[in-house]
């Protein structure tokens, strides 16, 4: 296979990578003219920029900058000029591109790439231009023969179908000892003109999967690629070769499957789809960071563009958006997707967030951050300082375990997804201490466990039970400064106790989850209801197996009633540590979860990614597979897992 061209062969050595370039275009209304009186929820600032309400406050906006704003009335014509028609002339230097179509379903990627006879979109205007410059370099007499060909495929449930000889055969993926990716046994048809290219296209866009879902009646369920590629060899000494590829994707739709009313098989798509999309989105971001592994092998997506996103390829990522409101969480999460994938590549994107909250949060991030540059510091203070005008936030206890800590380390997760790259760099190492501190804290909860034990050794006659339920040892019974241990004025313990003294009911302290913030074991003492305690009580030895699919058996308490036998303060503090997994846990957080393992995990993941956060456990209930049985299985799990230990 003949070679590709790095960007530094051709920039004169000088070792530079191209950057994605992003641009974000809103489509018209579309609905019904009484949708269009309730307002848009997102509108342009400018050539660059837009702005989006803020979905906790509606009195704030967002705003986002990327490369190109095109707003509602942008032509086709435009996009093209202006986004397009630029990275073309690398084809024909053994260069690749690629042009990608992002966005929530029906909000215009099809319109943008494929377009209508009167308004063509990307790929037929770029196939024609490619036409166009070869024919300019073959009139100007170079000594290259040109060759122009093309394939067709779409990646559906994570298969590889060949659109222009349809079969339901999976085709593999594979790369060349010259890092290039190819597919054996994929049809690629050499074309003599741009209407030779029409005679194919067409019939086989009707061969491309799609479905009718209650958002979009065509709604595209696989993600369309079109693969342009122009090989030249040269007529004389040293008949050097070149191939150049471009591909022009049309994504499938992220979905929201609380509004799309998805199930069965759609429901399997979305799942593939948002899975596919979650991947590359953290391809972009590996590539953004410059350290580690890029994920390209996570998904069937990113292999086949491993060697035409990152590296010396040129991207643009066109993200569509909607404006009405029935769509405002699908253009929030698109958007901000769009803008952590332009910080893959350089720096230029700037977010800013005008919310109040927002810039309370990064203030609070600043006394952790002693990696973050002087105007980043800077900027904090200034958040600090209005934040400390406009809302003063309520002083806090300081946390005995230290669950600030674990707070500062999510929070600088969250401040490195808007950081360039050096920063990031900087922060990883901040990161990496913090991860240091929090093993120390994790020990001292340990000891303080240990501790917890010597409260738990005292008679059950010198403890006594509130109105909560919490326990507490006996008036008379003191604390010891620094011990843990309880010093008690009433007789020595080592007295013989008398069984009628024993309380009738049995007492468990709950453990915080797995990977939740470290807490002051008091806080999580409960007492259960006596109903519960019999069948607990003979499965106090039961094994709990990490994460894993048999866990929900373990438990003998009925399937149904096991809740009732369970303080509500209980419940809502697990289901709230649930939540908080879920929305703020690493993936490594949310496989250590009972009954989630690496796929669901995975597809949690690629759900928040793509829809925000869950506002409620409930909303796993809407991942591919987490059926009602299955989620309530995972409740029961999670919540009675920390009484078995
Ligand atoms: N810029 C635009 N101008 C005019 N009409 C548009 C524009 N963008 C989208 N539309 C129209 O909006 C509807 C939905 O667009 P389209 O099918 O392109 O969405 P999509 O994002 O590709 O959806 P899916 O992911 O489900 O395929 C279509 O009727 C399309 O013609």
């Amino acid at each position: 296979m003949a070679q590709r061209v790095a960007v530094s062969d051709v920039a004169g050595g000088s070792k530079r990578t191209s950057r994605v370039r992003v641009a974000v275009r809103l489509r018209p209304y579309m609905e019904k003219q009484d949708e269009k009186a309730e307002g848009a929820c997102v509108r342009g600032l400018g050539p660059q920029s837009l702005e989006i309400i803020n979905w906790r406050n509606s009195t704030e906006t967002l705003q986002y900058q990327f490369d190109v704003f095109y707003g509602e009335q942008t032509t086709q014509q435009e996009v093209f000029l202006t986004s397009v028609k630029p990275i073309l002339p690398h084809i024909l230097n053994g260069q690749n591109a690629s042009v990608f179509a992002y966005g929530p379903t029906g909000a215009g990627k099809t319109h943008t790439m494929l377009g209508t006879q009167e308004q063509p979109g990307v790929i037929p205007r770029a196939v024609r231009e490619v036409f166009q410059l070869v024919r300019a370099q073959e009139k100007a007499g170079d000594d290259w023969d040109y060759t122009i060909g093309m394939s067709y495929l779409e990646i559906y449930n994570e298969k590889v179908l060949d659109l222009l000889s349809p079969s339901t055969q999976d085709l593999p993926i594979r790369e060349d000892k010259d890092r290039n990716i190819f597919i054996p046994g994929l049809t690629h048809t050499t074309l003599s003109s741009f209407s030779d290219f029409h005679t194919h296209f067409i019939p086989a866009s009707l061969n491309r999967t799609t479905a009718s879902t209650k958002l979009n009646h065509r709604s595209s369920r696989s993600h369309a690629i079109l693969l342009i590629k122009v090989e030249k060899s040269q007529r004389v000494p040293p008949h050097r070769q070149q191939t150049g590829k471009l591909y022009l994707v049309d994504l499938a739709g992220s979905e929201d499957n609380r509004r799309t009313g998805n199930q069965g098989l759609r429901l399997k798509e979305s799942g593939a789809i948002n899975l596919s999309l979650f991947t590359l989105s953290k391809v972009v971001d590996s590539l953004n960071l410059g350290v580690g592994r890029v994920p390209y092998r996570d998904s069937k997506l990113t292999r086949l563009l491993q060697d035409s996103l990152g590296g010396s390829a040129h991207s643009i990522m066109i993200t569509n958006i909607a404006p009405e409101q029935k769509y405002y969480f699908d253009t929030f999460s698109a958007l901000n997707f769009a803008a952590k994938s332009k910080l893959i590549v350089n720096k230029p994107f700037v977010r800013e967030t005008v919310s109040s909250n927002e810039s309370g949060k990064r203030a609070r991030q600043e006394p952790a951050s002693e990696a973050a540059t002087e105007p980043q510091k800077k900027r904090f203070k200034e958040r600090q300082h209005e934040e400390q005008e406009e809302n003063p936030v309520p002083s806090q206890p300081p946390s005995p375990t230290g669950s600030s800590v674990l707070s500062r380390l999510l929070a600088l997760e969250k401040l490195m997804m808007g950081s360039p790259e050096r920063e990031r760099l900087n922060l990883l190492k901040t990161v990496a201490q913090s991860r240091k501190e929090i093993q120390k804290l994790k020990e001292k909860q340990k000891e303080l466990e240990k501790k917890a034990q010597g409260f738990k050794a005292i008679p059950a006659d010198q403890k006594e039970q509130d109105q909560d339920g919490l326990v507490h040892p006996k008036k008379g019974v003191e604390p010891m400064k620094d011990t843990g241990l309880f010093r008690t004025n009433l007789p020595p313990l080592h007295r013989k106790q008398s069984t009628a003294a024993k309380p009738k009911r049995q007492q468990a302290v709950v453990t915080p989850l797995q990977v939740s913030e470290v807490q002051p074991i008091q806080q999580c003492a409960v007492v259960f209801k006596p109903s519960l305690c019999p069948s607990l009580k003979h499965k106090q030895n039961a094994k709990v197996v990490d994460g894993k699919e048999n866990m929900g058996k373990e438990f003998s308490v009925s399937d149904t009633d096991w809740e009732s036998h369970l303080d509500t303060s209980v419940l809502e503090k697990s289901r709230e540590k649930i939540l908080q997994i879920l929305n703020s846990g690493t993936l490594k957080d949310v496989k250590s979860l009972q009954l989630i393992g690496d796929k669901k995990a995975k597809l949690i993941m690629g759900w928040r990614e793509v829809h925000g956060q869950f506002s409620q456990v409930e909303d796993l209930q809407k991942i591919e597979g987490i059926t009602a049985k299955r989620f309530s299985s995972f409740i029961k799990a999670n919540i009675l897992s920390t009484i078995v230990k």
